[in-house]
């Protein structure tokens, strides 16, 4: 817990010119607007076709809505209410309340002057108000398409990844203890790695994995900045008792990134822990509208089983089936909540959404995928290198916990001191070009 009245850090925010945060703000997230109104513009024949004169009078107000958006962020307009009336609106508004208590000499909460996190969240909910506003696009996901393309592309390692996992479910029996945990810890690394794939860093461009994911891991070794992934597997070993027993029933908690790849890489892990018995239940926790470009939603969820379950490939397809199968009996099962779409730091959860809390605290691990994960344990704040991981939750400590993330935005914590002036001098952007990642683990049952 945090002494009190410490105050954390500042925020990261494009008003610190030339940050990570400013160039995203000024270039990044320009351009996958431009993007988003590309994509309805090419759709535009596909809106008349299903609705007629209605659906293109529809995609010509998003477009226009878009397009202001655009201006008001290039021109760092102050920040507006939302005024459609989802069940997230009223939360985002008095958010924006919150922000401009937080302004500094009468300012406006803008673009450029707030919270790097708290306006890219926006921008996505912006995005998710001009398709509200406009129906019969409320339904329409805008980077369906990039993330289809990116499972597409990525075949050739999803193959590979594929009959690997059936390989090990096959001699699962056999399997020493030792044994179990070396491929444990290599799953858990083929998923750290697989967030590397996201879309939004790149603005949408292609980022998919060719080679094999497993081959590549000694390689990618030196990169991982901490690894606490041995804590992990204690607590997974620690949790269901003994494997013969079966006693316990662990149940692990992914709150999951983006679709494509590191979906699958995943899913891939899910079914280890599941066949293997180290746990007996997975909840995926994804996200309920389109978001960053590359989030999974339901609809990406599925369609990733589906599409697993219907390639040309026999352990593909033997994967597919039984992911299937596993969402079918409830041995896994997928939830979406809200809280993932707001621009909330996580240690805000306990009351901003104490349902989500207190599920999540009855889990026996949570696995946080991903990098904007990480901005949200952390606040995404200027903390020093040095900080300890558990000391930047600031609280939030609802179970065992672990962020599988590859770095790719200006906050790191839980380093060794020296470690990042080493790394700043080797290489001064290893905090964004998503070459580096780290496993962190915090454990409310840990000695603090
Ligand atoms: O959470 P993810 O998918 O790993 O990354 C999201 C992300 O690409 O979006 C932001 C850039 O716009 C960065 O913070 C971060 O790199
Ligand atoms: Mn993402």
């Amino acid at each position: 817990m945090e002494a009190e009245g410490m105050l954390p850090p500042q925020s990261l925010s494009a008003k610190f010119e030339g940050s990570f945060a400013y160039l995203t703000v000024r270039d990044r997230l320009p351009t996958i607007l431009t993007k988003v109104v590309d994509t309805l513009h090419r759709n535009k024949d596909n809106f008349y076709k299903e609705y007629g004169e209605e659906g293109t009078e529809a995609e010509k107000r998003a477009i226009s809505f878009l397009s202001r958006l655009r201006n008001e962020l290039q021109t760092d307009k102050p920040v507006l209410a939302l005024t459609d009336n989802a069940e997230d609106t009223q939360a985002w508004n008095e958010y924006m309340e919150r922000q401009q208590d937080l302004m500094e000499n009468g300012q406006l909460v803008s673009w450029f002057k707030s919270p790097w996190l708290y306006v890219e969240c926006y921008m996505y909910r912006r995005i998710q108000e001009a398709l509200y506003m406009n129906p019969p696009m409320h339904n329409f996901d805008p980077f369906k398409e990039g993330k289809t393309q990116s499972y597409f592309e990525s075949q050739q390692a999803i193959k590979y990844l594929c009959t690997y996992l059936q390989e090990l479910i096959t001699n699962m029996e056999n399997m020493t203890e030792i044994q179990l945990r070396e491929n444990f810890l290599k799953l858990i690394q083929v998923s750290l790695w697989g967030n590397k794939c996201d879309l939004s860093i790149s603005a949408g461009q292609d980022n998919s994995q060719k080679l094999s994911p497993i081959d590549s891991l000694p390689d990618l070794q030196r990169f991982i900045l901490v690894d606490d992934s041995s804590m992990v597997w204690s607590t997974l070993v620690a949790s269901q008792g003994s494997r013969s027993s079966g006693m316990k029933h662990a149940r692990v908690d992914i709150i999951l990134d983006n679709a494509g790849f590191e979906l699958v890489t995943d899913l891939v892990l899910a079914d280890f822990l599941i066949s293997s018995g180290l746990a007996k239940q997975i909840r995926f926790h994804g996200k309920s509208i389109p978001w960053f470009v590359s989030d999974v939603t339901k609809q990406d969820f599925e369609w990733t089983i589906k599409q697993t379950m219907a390639a040309n490939h026999k352990w593909m397809s033997a994967s597919g089936v039984q992911w299937k199968h596993f969402m079918k009996e409830g041995t896994w099962s997928y939830h979406d909540h809200p809280f993932w779409t707001l621009p909330h730091e996580f240690c805000d959860m306990t009351v901003d959404a104490a349902n989500l809390y207190s599920t999540l605290q009855t889990s026996d691990l949570i696995l946080f995928k991903g990098d904007l994960n990480y901005r949200k344990l952390t606040g995404d704040r200027k903390w020093e290198h040095t900080v300890r991981f558990d000391q930047a939750l600031r609280g939030f400590q609802p179970a065992p916990l672990c962020s599988l993330r590859t770095l790719k935005a200006d906050v790191q914590v839980g380093l060794q001191a020296g470690h990042a002036e080493k790394l700043s001098t080797q290489d001064p952007d290893w905090m964004t070009n998503g070459k580096y990642a780290v496993v962190q683990f915090s454990s409310p049952h840990r000695e603090q």
